[in-house]
């Protein structure tokens, strides 16, 4: 009985426009184990965004395998990754991409909608702070809020794993603070792994397992013996 979640096992990716080809991910390699607050650190340009489609079922990769709980999904047909996607992956992006004409909770109950085990809406806005805003539109929200209903979204579908891309990229200092304390919390009383991807170095600190990328392949990967309050940390 294994722990590990995702595995990579040499995962390649090459893009490919007329005569020019851009290698964007090279033998990429690491395991995540189920549970764990994962941080993928890198640059602009890294291949950090590459990598996100490729973990959360968006894209294939050219090379290598993409191995979530033993099945090796970069097999899957387009059907079963949107499956996959589905029910599996609960995304979370830098500038929240809500639908504006819906109120936060028709933005979460659209998710849990297509999702076969979701959990209740009310109290998944209720644990990401936002029960007395339930009613409100994007609009009329700040952007830690809109960041949070973002949030419950992902959650509220209950997915394995929940995919940050720059998940405090369009947020000031101590509004970015509390985005990433509700992300370690979901990730330690609901148990999801987290894996969030960024360029800003600080966040790394809060994180049980590190990885570093520049110019498509992995430079390090470490496991934090001491992650830190997300409080703690400056940027
Ligand atoms: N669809 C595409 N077609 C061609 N090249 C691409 C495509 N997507 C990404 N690339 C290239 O692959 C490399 C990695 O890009 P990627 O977007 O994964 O990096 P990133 O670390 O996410 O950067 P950023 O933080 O700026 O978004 C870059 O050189 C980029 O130009």
């Amino acid at each position: 009985m294994t722990n590990t979640i995702f595995k990579l096992d040499s995962v390649m990716k090459e893009y490919k426009t007329g005569d020019v080809s851009v290698m964007a991910l090279r033998n990429t390699t690491f395991e995540i184990k189920k549970g764990d607050l994962v941080v993928v650190l890198g640059p602009s340009g890294s291949g950090k965004s590459t990598l996100l489609n490729i973990i959360g079922g968006m894209d294939l990769p050219t090379g290598g395998k993409v191995i979530f709980e033993g099945e090796n999904i970069s097999s899957y047909d387009s059907k079963k990754l949107a499956l996959f996607r589905r029910n599996k992956i609960g995304f979370v992006f830098q500038f929240y991409n809500l639908m504006p004409n819906l109120t936060a909770r028709e933005n979460v109950e659209i998710s849990t909608e297509i999702s076969k085990n979701s959990l209740n809406i009310d109290e998944v806005l209720d644990k990401v702070g936002l029960k007395d805003r339930a009613s409100h539109f994007p609009a009329q929200m700040s952007g830690g809020e809109q960041q949070r209903v973002a949030i419950a979204r992902a959650v509220a579908k209950n997915p394995d794993i929940l995919l940050c891309d720059e998940p405090t990229g369009a947020l000031d200092y101590s509004t970015g603070i509390k985005v990433l304390e509700l992300l370690k919390d979901i990730n330690r009383t609901m148990g999801k792994t987290v894996i969030i991807i960024t360029h800003n170095q600080p966040i790394a600190q809060i994180a049980d397992k590190v990885i570093k990328m520049r110019s498509g392949e992995i430079t390090s990967i470490y496991d934090n013996p001491n992650p830190v309050d997300p409080q703690t940390i400056e940027w």
